[in-house]
């Protein structure tokens, strides 16, 4: 008998914005002002991709209307299950690096604080319990993120 791993079915997409897609010393945290269960936690700026959507198309939409901002969007940062990251409750995440090209960050929907963390600080806000293992990821391939 084997053991597999199914993708769950729904996508979310996000982005991990830093101050230079290269050398990222910075990244912007958002922390969640709903549901309930959620609020207070820190997460990537992002959302569900709609029926039809492509996950690009959706990450553009969801940046533009949570922050206000268009970006440019970097690297993927894959996750272990089939490129994903699981978020638990049947959702899974996909997540791009991504810089500020147009707007400055706001938190018009979803979120009540931003914060953008300096080195030696990206893993020093209550993440969602799914984004410790991410941002622990992010940490591994970005050097210049560590104190
Ligand atoms: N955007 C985002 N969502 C995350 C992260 N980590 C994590 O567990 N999640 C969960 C929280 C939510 O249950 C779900 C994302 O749903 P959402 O509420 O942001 O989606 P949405 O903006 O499209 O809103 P809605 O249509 O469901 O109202 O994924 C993360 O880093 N970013």
């Amino acid at each position: 008998m084997s053991e597999q791993q199914t993708t769950p079915e729904r996508l979310v997409v996000a982005a991990a914005i830093v101050d230079d897609l290269v050398r990222p010393a910075r990244l912007l945290a958002a922390r969640r002002s709903e549901p309930p269960e959620l609020a207070g936690g820190w997460e990537f700026p992002g959302g569900k991709v709609e029926p039809g959507e492509r996950p690009l198309a959706a990450l553009h939409r969801e940046l533009r209307e949570e922050l206000g901002i268009a970006v440019e969007v970097g690297p993927e940062v894959p996750g272990p299950y089939d490129g994903r990251w699981a978020l638990g409750a049947g959702l899974s995440m996909r997540l791009w690096l991504a810089v500020v090209k147009e707007g400055v960050p706001a938190p018009l929907e979803d979120h009540d604080e931003l914060r953008w963390l300096g080195p030696g600080e990206w893993a020093g806000v209550p993440w969602l319990p799914a984004d410790v293992a991410v941002v622990e990821a992010l940490l591994e391939r970005c050097p210049s993120a560590r104190a």
